[in-house]
């Protein structure tokens, strides 16, 4: 049995590959099938099912993280969420941290640029979003991208090893 992650990102495959230790874990392209720029919890939350349901192959495990942002009372957060498709294809889900982003942000992402392109720009670095992310950034680096991700994943694992038990 393999995990299955719908993704290319470093940070998200070796998050699973910290979690899933035993286990050979495989990246690909799969589609979320929403927005590139997620811009809700409940938008975020299918992207990331959706990803989960597109990796998975019978006999293994689909995984799919998904980033985005939301709104909270006027504030802009970042939210997280990741879904893993089981082999006898139940979807589980779990969320990740949120965390208050730039009330200036939310002018370009409303003209339609991605967060990870804002934060590159905001941090005048490349490609954060492969590597710390915003979170790591705003955190001061207690938490990177990649815990903040295995995190997501220990919580959609230890669902998996629980259902099994019953
Ligand atoms: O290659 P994939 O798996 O698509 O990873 P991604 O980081 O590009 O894409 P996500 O679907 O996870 O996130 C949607 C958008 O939000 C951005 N994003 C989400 N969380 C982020 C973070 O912590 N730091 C930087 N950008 C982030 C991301 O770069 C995308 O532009």
């Amino acid at each position: 049995m393999k995990v299955r992650i719908g993704s290319q990102n470093p940070a998200k495959i070796q998050a699973a590959q910290e979690v899933f230790s035993g286990y050979e874990v495989e990246g690909m392209d799969a589609s979320s099938n929403v927005s590139a720029q997620p811009t809700s919890d409940a938008e975020t939350k299918k992207g990331a099912i959706n990803r989960a349901r597109n990796t998975y192959q019978e006999g293994d495990l689909g995984l799919g993280l998904e980033g985005g942002v939301m709104t909270i009372e006027g504030q802009l957060y970042l939210c997280n969420w990741g879904a893993l498709m089981t082999d006898d294809q139940k979807i589980l889900t779990a969320s990740g941290a949120r965390i208050l982003l730039p009330e200036e942000f939310s002018a370009p992402l409303q003209g339609g640029l991605e967060l990870g392109d804002i934060m590159d720009n905001y941090t005048e670095r490349q490609d954060v979003r492969s590597k710390e992310g915003a979170i790591g950034v705003f955190t001061n680096d207690q938490v990177s991208r990649k815990e903040m991700f295995a995190h997501v994943i220990k919580l959609l694992y230890g669902q998996w090893e629980y259902s099994k038990k019953k």
